[in-house]
């Protein structure tokens, strides 16, 4: 069966569409993958929010430093994350913790609760349902292009070099936070983050949008004319070789 395309090799507004992002800390992941959700009129979800309301759930119980309780409380837990690009909200139980989560204290120990294999299990399997039950989706994370959604119609690794990442997060803080608490922040945080997935590099068939020299406006140029390409690169597949690898 051959898929139907517009005349510019997209698909059809009508199809489904799953773009994966994933990228270090400071990239720009967040902001640029909530404004091209934006203009595609997709969902958005924030993985990193996840893991940051793991960890707030997790400091509040006072389980942190043990690691099978952090995951029993992961799976009591009672999370509620808005997908609306235009609307960011999280709530655990009946604490809305949509500040709190953004804090330093909570990026200081999230990488506790990302790095447990078991957390990560149980995330990626609601990561998964969450992906599946909307048509249209932009899903950012660390590893959302190689364990969640590896087969994505579009997938991205958003970098940009580590002064770059450090000055933006600097920016973004307003200029309040010592510089070795920055570099732990960023480069500290993808260290201890990258020991169990890989977000420095992009695997098989990933684009590789590079934001060092871009500004934000001019990021998500790129990022939609990669998720162009990637969706124009399935179509002629698809069209070519309808039964693909079946023999
Ligand atoms: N290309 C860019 N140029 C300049 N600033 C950027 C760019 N992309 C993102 N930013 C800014 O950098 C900060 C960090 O971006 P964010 O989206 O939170 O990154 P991430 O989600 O990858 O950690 C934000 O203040 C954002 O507005
Ligand atoms: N898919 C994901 C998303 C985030 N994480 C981890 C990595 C980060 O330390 C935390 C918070 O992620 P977040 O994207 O909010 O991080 P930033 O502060 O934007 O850099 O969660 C992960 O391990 N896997």
């Amino acid at each position: 069966m051959t898929e139907t395309t517009t005349p510019t090799g997209l698909q059809p507004p009508s199809q489904r569409l799953v773009v994966a992002v994933d990228g270090p800390s400071g990239s720009g992941k967040s902001s640029v993958s909530r404004a091209i959700a934006r203009r595609l009129g997709a969902a958005y979800l924030d993985t990193g929010a996840m893991y940051r309301a793991v960890a707030w759930h997790c400091r509040h119980q006072g389980v942190l430093d043990d690691p099978d309780a952090v995951v029993a409380a992961v799976q009591d837990m009672d999370l509620v994350l808005s997908v609306d690009p235009d609307h960011e909200r999280v709530v655990v139980g009946t604490d809305d913790i949509t500040e709190a989560i953004r804090e330093p204290g909570i990026s200081a120990v999230v990488s506790v609760v990302a790095t447990n294999r078991a957390v990560r299990e149980l995330l990626v399997a609601r990561q998964r349902a969450e992906i599946d039950a909307h048509r249209k989706i932009v899903a950012e994370g660390r590893d959302i292009t190689t364990v969640v959604a590896p087969d994505a119609d579009a997938r991205i690794l958003l970098t940009a070099s580590a002064e770059a990442r450090t000055a933006r997060r600097a920016a973004q803080l307003g200029g309040a936070v010592e510089a070795k608490d920055l570099a732990e922040q960023v480069s500290g945080r993808d260290a201890k983050d990258s020991t169990v997935v890989d977000f420095m590099t992009p695997s098989d068939g990933v684009g590789l949008v590079d934001s060092t020299e871009l500004d934000v406006e001019a990021t998500i140029e790129a990022m939609l004319a990669e998720i162009t390409r990637q969706q124009s690169n399935r179509t002629t597949k698809q069209t070519t070789n309808p039964e693909g690898d079946r023999a």
